[in-house]
């Protein structure tokens, strides 16, 4: 049966959500006929002359015997009654549906009437209401863009599954399948627990003395928090007594955590206090994004397409965002620091946020991020807790490997998860050094995340020589290192960024670099500071492209991070003729920053030497871009690892290029790009943040607009990088896409 075959959908039960769901029915045309029935007889004459339905059943056996679709609208106890009723007019091709907040038990009442669940009985739950009750508020619109959840059982039906789930959608909602289980798991949580601290707060003021003055004066906050004490007692009374279990379960653990609330009260502890209202704060803007598997900022949520039209030139004085590698490692150290550290320029991206979130998880109070303030109340070395559940980072290969590293030496297991994109990226390349040292860590199927850590390993130094020039990979075991007993070294096969070594240095942490070696020793400790993060040159590497390949360019980029470990960027353009000046040198918290001035000029294709590769490694998508306007021919090798980054970033640039009808010579370490018009057309980022940006750049050298798929990852590293580019002559408009 077909949606538009319903022929007659009949609701038991007219209240707020029957009536809702009859009157959506009706008036989009889901059902031919819509009838209703409902024991108070003066609901249902409500119901008819509202148009809420075109008639009402005198009783249930008429009812059955009219509908093919039978919805039960009523409290979960009547469930069973109502089935036992219209049984003599039951058949197997009537589809039986029904609304309930719970679901176990209506499953139960099924079981009961006939004996074990039948097939045609499709279960369901809008998440979606009011605390108005009656026909009287009936609302056709009540269901759109909500969830409704079905719990198809194994010997569901799947036309009946399809029908019940076509009627929801065709209202608007957005259809989800759950077990019976888990629904009830999950409302007993989200739902049936907040109604009942609402009934609980509003009876217990209502009950004291001067309930008149705070009634009379209860004014925003408890007016929302107590909406919900207005809904329909007999109903909630019948939800907490039919999903008794699940709602002890979430009450209990409500019940402690609100003990150690007035505990700390008692006791005048603000931290415990600012510990729980910082993580509630940040769980509240980000959960819906974790639980998805999302970006965590909430402008962010869908995706985005670019639609990139002909600017320039690039002109102005700017400043971007905070560097992602220190704002990554100022969060960590700062957690297992001895004091309160305060960040200035933290970059609040998504990769940054997931590794702050993660230390949230783990116990520690971090105030901010707030305009790129954070205050961190340091746990010391061995401070951290077990996290609640698996430390979900995004999108972020810093945030998992270093991670890896760092938690290899805790007493508690964990887990360390991430989205599409990160799961699909190499983690032995720690996990096995990691291992050496004594770590138990596993990762999953072909060496990739979830990466599991279990905690109490007693972890010993090792020398590792690192077979790839990684910078990530370094930290990792350097950060396992501080746990280590005895001397943990490390030696690169090129240099890499030497942040961890810098700032471990800044928080009073011993470390000695002798040539490509690092070493450490364990069982220091690290002393809370102020750490002032630069701008991330990975963010102004976009505008050094860009404003070098527009004419009449000439932009300022101030207090940008120049440490000699990242300034191949800068190294490559200049090699191509590039015309960049750096003035203002001065250093802050051990670190090199400079303003830099860039103006057009015409560049020239070269051969990239490979020492300059991991120097430069995250500025090869817009390095592509420069090349492919660069006289000649560009060649880059030594170059592998930019397969593995958030996207295999050789193909997915040389791809891009071809749709833009530029082409390329793809290596297996690297490319050859040769000077070419770039055309119009329509780019696929994949996901990546810096391939998204390349391309944001590349339209303005471009003949048509360049449209790029897939962009909301740039909010990883550079949040407001839209209104940044616009500002200095880019032509970029950001669209939301669902
Ligand atoms: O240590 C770091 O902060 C980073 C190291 C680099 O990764 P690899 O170590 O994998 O080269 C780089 O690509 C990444 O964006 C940040
Ligand atoms: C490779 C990058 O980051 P990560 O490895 O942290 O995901 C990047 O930002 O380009």
């Amino acid at each position: 049966m077909l949606q538009s075959q319903v022929k007659c959908l009949a609701v038991v039960g007219l209240g707020l959500i029957g009536g809702s769901l009859a009157k959506a029915v009706k008036e989009r045309g889901l059902a031919e006929k819509v009838i209703g029935y409902d024991r108070r007889d003066t609901e249902a004459a409500l119901a008819v002359r509202m148009g809420v339905v075109d008639e009402s059943a005198p009783d249930l056996v008429t009812l059955a015997s009219r509908a093919d679709v039978i919805v039960l609208a009523v409290p979960v106890g009547a469930v069973a009654p109502v089935l036992e009723e219209m049984k003599p007019a039951l058949r197997s091709d009537h589809i039986l549906t029904d609304v309930g907040s719970v679901k176990g038990e209506i499953e139960k009442a099924f079981v009961s009437v006939f004996g074990e669940m039948p097939a045609n009985a499709v279960l369901g739950h809008p998440i979606a209401g009011s605390e108005k009750s009656g026909v009287q508020a009936a609302n056709s619109a009540l269901f759109e863009n909500h969830k409704t959840i079905l719990t198809p059982l194994p010997v569901t039906d799947s036309q009946a599954l399809g029908v019940v789930a076509a009627l929801w959608r065709g209202m608007g909602a957005e259809v989800l399948f759950m077990s019976v289980a888990h629904h009830d798991e999950v409302l007993a949580a989200t739902s049936h627990l907040p109604h009942l601290i609402a009934f609980s707060l509003v009876d217990t003021l209502a009950g004291a003395d001067d309930n008149k003055e705070i009634f009379r004066y209860a004014a925003g906050g408890f007016r929302d928090f107590t909406r919900i004490a207005a809904s329909d007692p007999v109903m909630w009374r019948d939800v907490y007594l039919t999903n008794r279990d699940a709602v002890l379960k979430v009450l209990n653990a409500f019940d402690a955590d609100l003990k150690k609330l007035r505990n700390a009260i008692a006791d005048g502890d603000g931290q415990t206090l600012l510990g729980v209202f910082t993580r509630a704060r940040a769980a509240r803007e980000h959960f819906t994004k974790m639980l998805e598997g999302k970006a965590y900022k909430t402008d962010m949520a869908n995706n985005v397409t670019y639609v990139a039209g002909k600017g320039g030139p690039v002109c102005g004085d700017i400043r971007v965002p905070g560097d992602k590698s220190m704002s990554h490692r100022s969060i960590m150290l700062g957690s297992l620091a001895e004091g309160v550290t305060e960040i200035e320029g933290f970059l609040e991206g998504e990769d940054a946020l997931a590794t702050l979130q993660a230390f949230r998880d783990m116990g520690v109070v971090i105030e901010g991020p707030d305009r790129g303030s954070v205050t961190i109340n340091g746990v010391g070395m061995h401070g951290l807790k077990q996290p609640p559940g698996p430390l979900y980072l995004g999108n972020s290969g810093t945030s998992m490997r270093l991670l890896a590293g760092l938690l290899s030496g805790q007493s508690f297991d964990v887990e360390l998860t991430g989205d599409e994109s990160l799961s699909k990226r190499p983690m032995e390349r720690v996990a096995k050094p990691l291992r050496e040292m004594g770590a138990e860590i596993s990762t999953s199927e072909g060496g990739r995340p979830p990466v599991k850590i279990k905690g109490g390993s007693r972890l010993h130094g090792i020398h590792y020589d690192m077979p790839v020039a990684s910078a990530q990979v370094k930290s990792s075991l350097v950060l396992a290192g501080l746990y280590a007993e005895g001397e943990t070294s490390v030696t690169e096969p090129a240099p890499t960024r030497d942040h961890s070594e810098r700032m471990l240095r800044g928080f009073g942490y011993p470390v000695d670099v002798n040539g490509s070696k690092v070493t450490i020793k364990g069982g220091h400790k690290l002393s809370a500071t102020k750490i002032d993060v630069p701008s991330d040159i990975s963010s102004a590497a976009f505008f050094l492209v860009a404003a070098s390949i527009t004419p009449g360019s000439d932009l300022t980029l101030r207090h940008v991070g120049v440490n000699p470990t990242r300034v191949g960027v800068i190294s490559i353009l200049k090699m191509m003729g590039a015309d960049i000046e750096l003035s203002n040198h001065k250093e802050v918290g051990g670190e090199p920053v400079a303003d830099i001035r860039v103006r057009y000029a015409p560049l020239k294709g070269i051969r990239i030497p490979e020492e300059q590769v991991p120097l430069a490694i995250d500025e090869f998508p817009v390095l592509f871009i420069a090349a492919v306007c660069a006289e000649g021919e560009t060649v880059l090798s030594g170059a592998e690892e930019l397969r593995v980054k958030e996207s295999d970033r050789i193909q997915t640039m040389a791809d891009g290029l071809a749709a833009l009808g530029v082409s390329s010579e793809v290596k297996e370490d690297g490319i050859v790009l040769r000077s070419a018009e770039i055309g119009g057309g329509t780019v696929d980022s994949h996901g990546d943040h810096r391939i998204a940006m390349a391309f944001a750049v590349a339209s303005l050298r471009a003949t048509g607009a360049i449209v790029i798929k897939d962009c909301a990852n740039v909010a990883t590293s550079f949040p407001g990088f839209t209104a940044l580019a616009n500002e200095v002559g880019f032509n970029l408009r950001a669209e939301e896409t669902a």
